[in-house]
């Protein structure tokens, strides 16, 4: 299988090619297979994205608010129109099965799109009234933002990124994770097909080193980040250089909390959304899930009983539910973190180990996993796994669960599962955490503001609130009269 593209950048208007720069093997996780390579961006790469961004930023800014969002609704429909297409790349590039990418990636992508080209004309200033005179204020774009992804999500990072980006009139030199470098290319083919001008979506492809490279250009006014709290650390030094503005959107270990009184099916329906979907490599997953100890038993027998049901396989097979790890790196991760589950003494119920697979043995597989007897302790209830590895945690009351959901350095998601809805935000009201649930997980549509508290980030993804992460206030007094000096 191959999937080459055209070259490894896309400056300006078009492909550029610069094989001076490290090769990166791009795998498919699923038979372990290179299915293109590419080249990480020198710095001549980097220089001349940044000078086809100030060009294209110029005239991008220039135009009303109302032009440029109709490029990006224009860029949601060819998305849309292409969307097999793109989900085949996605799959290829994450393993991620054919079945969740075909609904929800570049589908989540185009949503960003139609959304921020839809509210962009109606993102205004004020006018503030000061008795005669008065001042007005204008929201201006901040320049040339850097996007930085990770690899579970490329093209709906790329989008979620993009588009608010793009709809305030800003440039966006996107570096995809060197993990998934392709589709991130075929949405800047997109943009300028729907009218976006050459420089304003610009993709370079690299290692952590392009990433710090951009961060660290005086020229990047923002740069916004998927990534691990590590990488998040590193990106908010190197933007202080220069004191350029950052979005983070980092990692997670966020509690999911089943009261006694809860639908114990819905529940589980969530816990396992909230764990396995793309083979459990989302960042606001709940993989600490608390349950009320007097319905632990018949929530954990459930739970195996729908969970064995699972398939994995060939994940561009559209019965697949779950394909493998992105990496074998990664997949080995996740297994040294199931190992350390056992030493610790949690109870594997079921999954843990490397399945067989026939005619697929060489790619990252992982069964899906759950550990009961957790405690607060353990290694797999402290860290981010992000693999399919659930971990359930029993608990007694509402106080003793609040207190240990909150007792970790992250703050990205948090869901519970009640029927009494007093309860419901009373808790969720006392949870550190960015995102939330009631009686469902993981959901995250683009109206709704999406990102972290404490280590899990800083700024907000999605809704109106990401226009203000990407546009600044100028403020005008504008007088009525002759000015009062009193030289
Ligand atoms: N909050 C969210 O929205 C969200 C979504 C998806 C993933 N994540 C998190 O991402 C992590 C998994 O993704 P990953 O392994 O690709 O993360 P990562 O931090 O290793 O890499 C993310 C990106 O940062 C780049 N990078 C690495 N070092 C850099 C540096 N010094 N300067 C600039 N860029 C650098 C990488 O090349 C990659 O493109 C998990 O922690 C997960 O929770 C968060």
């Amino acid at each position: 299988m191959r999937a080459q593209p055209q070259a490894s950048h896309f400056i300006a208007a078009g492909y550029e090619e610069d094989t001076a720069g490290a090769v990166i093997e791009d795998i498919y996780p699923a038979t372990g297979e290179t299915i293109a390579r590419v080249h990480s961006a020198t710095p001549e790469i980097i220089e001349k994205a940044v000078a086809a961004a100030r060009k294209g930023q110029a005239k991008w800014a220039a135009m009303p608010a109302v032009e440029r969002g109709r490029c990006l609704r224009k860029a949601a429909d060819i998305v849309r129109s292409r969307n097999r297409e793109l989900s085949e790349l996605e799959t290829l590039d994450t393993g991620k099965a054919l079945q969740e990418t075909l609904v929800a990636d570049p589908e989540s992508g185009a949503q960003a799109l139609e959304y921020f080209g839809s509210v962009i004309a109606a993102h205004n200033g004020e006018a503030i009234d000061l008795g005669g005179d008065f001042a007005y204020t204008r929201r201006e774009p901040l320049g040339i933002c850097a996007g930085i992804g990770a690899w579970n999500y490329p093209i709906q990072i790329a989008c979620w990124k993009a588009a608010p980006a793009l709809a305030c009139g800003n440039a966006l030199i996107f570096k995809p994770s060197e993990l998934t470098p392709l589709s991130a290319l075929k949405l800047a083919e997109i943009f300028i097909e729907a009218g976006v001008p050459a420089g304003v979506f610009q993709v370079v492809q690299g290692y952590g080193d392009v990433g710090a490279a951009l961060t660290r250009h005086e020229a990047i006014a923002k740069v916004s980040l998927t990534g691990s709290v590590p990488t998040g650390r590193k990106i908010m030094e190197g933007a202080s250089s220069h004191l350029a503005q950052v979005t983070l959107e980092l990692g997670g270990k966020s509690p999911l909390i089943v009261f006694e009184d809860a639908d114990i099916e819905d529940a589980i329906g969530g816990a396992m959304l909230g764990n396995f979907y793309s083979t459990g490599q989302i960042c606001t997953n709940g993989t600490r899930v608390f349950v009320q100890r007097n319905v632990k038993d018949r929530f954990l027998d459930r739970l195996v009983e729908r969970t064995v049901k699972i398939r994995l396989g060939d994940p561009m097979n559209e019965e697949t539910h779950l394909g493998p790890i992105v990496s074998a790196a990664q997949r080995q991760k996740v297994v040294d973190y199931i190992e350390s589950g056992k030493a610790d003494g949690a109870q594997l119920l079921t999954g843990g180990g490397i399945p067989k697979m026939q005619g697929l043995d060489d790619g990252f597989w992982i069964e899906p996993t759950i550990f009961a007897d957790v405690t607060d302790g353990m290694t797999i209830a402290r860290e981010e796994i992000f693999g399919p590895v659930m971990s359930v945690l029993d608990f007694d009351d509402e106080d003793e669960v609040v207190a240990r959901a909150n007792d970790t350095q992250f703050g990205l998601a948090a869901g519970l599962f009640t029927k009494d809805i007093t309860r419901a935000h009373r808790v969720i009201a006392r949870l550190d955490a960015g995102t939330c649930w009631i009686n469902t997980y993981n959901l995250t549509p683009i109206e709704m503001p999406f990102g972290g508290v404490k280590q899990s980030g800083i700024g907000r993804e999605n809704s109106r609130a990401a226009l203000e992460h990407y546009s600044r206030i100028k403020s005008v007094y504008v007088a009525s009269g002759p000015v009062d000096s009193p030289y």
